[in-house]
């Protein structure tokens, strides 16, 4: 048994901000002045006073979201050290860590592979620990690098653990300077100099030469699995990579590879469905009572990760508090200035921190702790998702929910009823291989509750912030881990195509979710999502509603140039200072975050720009996506983003990395359309074509029109750019013909 605690393994900390409270509720009642100005004077004012006052309601609506969830914001501190005078190593619970990887070419097998070598050399009992890796892609190549992996974790485990070298990922450990700690001894150095040409042969292996290897080895006994095989249509695969077969904890913790069984006619359900998979095949194989879960590119920054989650698992008092700990999505080898505005920083820094003072953070689909017991639909209070109560539960009850597998469900019960691990330890792997073969079939799971009551949840493209607010919804809290350095490191897409494709997702997924009987709303009364958290819940499902107000506020000053009307208050009226007002201290206000949060000026004003481009662009087609699917005209898919291959030193600092590009995706022609018409509206208005008005009557819309050509100047400098630095001709045609109808439209309107 575990000693008494003598001293709490974690403290959750409020942290003040009084400053930015104020300057919250400040921009709050400038927003409400605003309003109310629009509204009184609202009968003086046209059609575009209206479509003003409508979208600043909007604007108020997301800023009173953003100030509910920055409210309170906590920390939490979390102290490993104590956790072993608490616990014997050997007490310590075990974890299960899940990989998913889909596509080699999008994903480079050597980013899977640096991202298992981190979890394997993690610090932690290493028989305690077993590594699945889910591959999409049924890759022979992906497969034999985890092969080729394994061979190099023999060295390179018991090397960073005898070193305590960190980070633990090969590519990033080696592209760093060699500091001089270890007292550098002879004998650190030969080893080090021998462990990274061993990993420099892996990686010539894996990326030179695998295809020539892959067609020798088809032939061999291993992957004979893999051959005449399609992607969307093959059996399952599942091989028992490493086994620690003397459970061992100085030893290496167990890699298996599993490529689940796809067929056409079955739908696969995309991520969520490869960790459904992942689920039901560990339940089978080692059932350890918590789950970890990266995305492949994701490598465990900080190899003390899981002491630092097991202080909040293990010593809630109370279990409801922690139903999973989320570390933030942070990322390696920023850009300097986040030019894309993919770093979220801010955003973790206050809306994550104050989320997590509601009912914990949103779970974010990787580096993210769960107990098992949870996934399988466990309320706090012994109910379960579906009919019953655990002791209640009889057998018909669980294949009901769980599938036919009798392998599976006498796993599940034992997690259930709170027993941990398989029963006949200590268990062969190998001969669990069979069972885990039936539940990774695309069949197992008709008549089951996979994906809709238990395990990651169906019907969207974001399954992650789903599967998070039905655990919410039971009433579960979660926890926010940040230890120093950042647990885990991941890569965030560069260029344009990139990461407005992975917004686009995001956008469809967070609509899907939020469109459908699962919105926040309706399970607030239904279940028991707090409020507050509901209106978090709200503040990042809005994302996928924002471009419409944003795409007619950012046409507005363009609009009213051309058509001779006004949105903004006179110069000489009084009531101008609303705006400018607004204006400036939003803008102060964003600065401060940033500057707080340790960014730049200019990482400041790359964000503002790229939340306009990327709601108009991506969001924009996110929007539409959903629309088609509601009306029964497509499906959405789970498009994998691309995850650039810098692991030689150095290549992350290319001066033209922070370049936006472009390809010839519709994506890019409402953007366009808008710069268009925003730099026909500046030229009519220096021209004075049709207009016989002062241009000081009109000088706030030209403010904003300048602006906004400002926002978008990635796109300007993209009309003039070759290559991939500019906008394809045909979209530019596009996007043109766009513009000349919006103007024709506004000239037949001042007509
Ligand atoms: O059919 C699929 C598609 C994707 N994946 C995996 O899902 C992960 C996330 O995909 P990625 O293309 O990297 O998407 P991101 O936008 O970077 O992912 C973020 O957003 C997703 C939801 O949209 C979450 O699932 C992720 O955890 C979160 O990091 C990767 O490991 C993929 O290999 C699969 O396993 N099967
Ligand atoms: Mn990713």
């Amino acid at each position: 048994m575990a000693k008494p605690i003598p001293s709490p393994l974690y403290e959750k900390i409020p942290q003040k901000n009084t400053l930015h409270r104020a300057s919250d509720v400040t921009i709050f009642f400038l927003l409400l002045s605003l309003l109310a100005y629009r509204l009184l004077s609202l009968k003086n004012n046209g059609f575009t006073w209206l479509l003003a006052f409508l979208c600043e309601s909007w604007f108020t609506f997301i800023w009173i979201l953003n100030l509910s969830s920055k409210w309170n914001p906590v920390s939490y501190k979390t102290y490993p050290e104590r956790l072993l005078q608490c616990y014997r190593v050997d007490e310590l619970p075990p974890v299960d860590m899940f990989v998913t990887a889909a596509d080699p070419m999008l994903e480079p097998p050597i980013i899977t592979v640096n991202t298992v070598l981190s979890l394997l050399a993690v610090d932690y009992p290493a028989n305690k620990l077993s590594c699945y890796v889910s591959d999409d892609g049924a890759s022979p190549l992906t497969f034999f690098a985890l092969l080729e992996a394994s061979k190099f974790a023999k060295l390179w485990v018991p090397f960073c653990k005898k070193y305590c070298i960190q980070p633990r990922a090969p590519f990033r450990y080696f592209s760093r300077e060699l500091l001089p700690s270890h007292g550098n001894s002879m004998e650190f150095l030969q080893e080090y100099r021998k462990i990274k040409e061993e990993y420099e042969e892996l990686r010539r292996r894996i990326e030179d030469e695998t295809l020539k290897s892959i067609s020798n080895e088809l032939s061999t006994a291993e992957f004979v699995a893999f051959s005449n095989i399609k992607r969307g249509s093959h059996p399952t695969i599942i091989k028992v990579i490493l086994e620690n077969k003397e459970s061992r904890s100085d030893g290496l913790p167990h890699l298996v590879y599993v490529s689940r069984e796809k067929h056409p006619k079955h739908p696969h359900h995309y991520k969520a469905g490869a960790m459904n998979v992942l689920t039901r095949v560990s339940g089978a194989m080692t059932n350890a009572p918590f789950m970890l879960n990266v995305d492949c590119d994701m490598y465990a920054n900080n190899p003390q990760i899981f002491h630092h989650s097991m202080c909040l698992l293990l010593s809630s008092k109370n279990e409801q508090d922690c139903g999973f700990v989320q570390t933030p999505q942070s990322f390696y080898d920023g850009l300097k200035d986040d030019p894309f505005g993919n770093q979220f920083g801010v955003l973790y820094k206050y809306v994550a921190s104050g989320i997590a003072g509601l009912q914990g953070p949103h779970y974010s689909g990787t580096g993210c702790f769960h107990r098992r017991k949870v996934i399988y639909g466990l309320w706090p209070d012994g109910r379960m998702e579906f009919k019953g109560r655990i002791g209640k539960l009889t057998d018909e009850r669980l294949e009901k929910t769980f599938g036919n597998s009798k392998e599976f469900t006498k796993t599940a019960a034992r997690i259930l009823s709170g027993l941990s691990g398989v029963s006949d330890c200590p268990y062969d792997l190998s001969n669990r291989v069979e069972a885990a073969h039936q539940i990774a079939s695309c069949s197992y799971e008709y008549g089951a509750n996979w994906g809709t009551k238990i395990g990651w949840l169906y019907g969207t493209t974001t399954e992650d912030i789903l599967t998070g607010m039905r655990i919410h919804a039971r009433g579960w809290k979660s926890t926010d881990c940040r230890p120093d350095p950042p647990a885990f490191l991941g890569c965030a897409p560069s260029g344009g195509p990139a990461a407005l494709i992975q917004q686009k997702r995001w956008a469809t997924g967070l609509l899907e979710v939020l469109f459908s009987k699962n919105s926040p709303f309706i399970i607030t009364f239904t279940a028991k999502l707090q409020f507050r958290q509901c209106l978090a819940y709200m503040w990042i499902l809005s994302w996928g509603l924002r471009p419409i107000p944003e795409l007619y506020y950012l046409a507005l000053p363009a609009y009213c140039i051309m058509a001779g009307s006004h949105f903004l208050p006179n110069v000489q009226d009084p009531a101008v200072l609303i705006p400018i007002s607004l204006f400036v201290s939003y803008n102060f206000h964003t600065l401060l975050e940033y500057w707080g949060a340790g960014y730049s000026i200019r990482a400041c004003w790359n964000n503002l720009r790229m939340w306009r481009i990327t709601a108009v662009t991506a969001w924009l087609f996110g929007f539409l996506s959903v629309i088609l699917k509601l009306l029964g005209l497509s499906e959405t898919v789970f498009e994998v983003t691309k995850k650039d291959q810098s692991t030689t030193p150095g290549e992350g600092s290319d001066k033209d990395a922070g370049r936006f590009t472009f390809d010839g995706s519709l994506i890019f022609v409402p953007a366009t359309t808008l710069l268009l018409v925003h730099l026909m509206a500046l030229v009519t208005a220096l021209l004075g074509l049709f207009d016989h008005v002062e241009i000081e009557s009109r000088i706030g819309e030209i403010i904003c029109s300048v602006w906004v050509v400002l926002c978008f100047s990635p796109f300007l400098k993209g009309l003039f750019g070759k290559g991939k630095y500019g906008i394809p001709k045909s979209t530019i045609c596009k996007s043109a013909a766009l513009a000349f109808l919006f103007f024709a439209c506004t000239i037949t309107v001042r007509k």
